[in-house]
């Protein structure tokens, strides 16, 4: 069994991104990361956005390297404990896709 704090095996990160692909989700090129872009009709969204997704973060002690400007918000996920990509950041990722469609 892979745990959840291992960067995943490379066939696993190819599928599993790939899918994450679908909906918004891109490689960054300098890093073992994720990123996506989220925009909101406005900052009150974005904001309510994040008060939910900060509060996920708080129970899976997995935070998101994030920036709002104003409706806009920028997302990388990668795991800090093991230097990568892990099942942590798939998780994260699709509640992140599962609230913006909420809001
Ligand atoms: C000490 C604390 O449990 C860890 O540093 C947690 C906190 N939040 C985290 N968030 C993310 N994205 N990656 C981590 O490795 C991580 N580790």
């Amino acid at each position: 069994m892979v745990g959840f704090l291992q960067v995943l095996r490379p066939a696993d990160r190819d599928q599993l991104v790939m899918e994450l692909r679908a909906t918004g989700w891109m490689e960054v090129e300098d890093r073992d990361a994720i990123f996506k872009e989220l925009h909101f009709k406005t900052f009150n969204q974005a904001f309510g956005f994040m008060s939910r997704v900060a509060l996920q973060a708080e129970k899976m002690n997995h935070h998101p390297e994030w920036i709002n400007v104003y409706n806009k918000v920028q997302i990388t996920l990668t795991t800090h404990d093991c230097g990568g990509i892990s099942k942590r950041d798939v998780k994260m990722a699709k509640f992140i896709d599962k609230i913006a469609l909420s809001m």
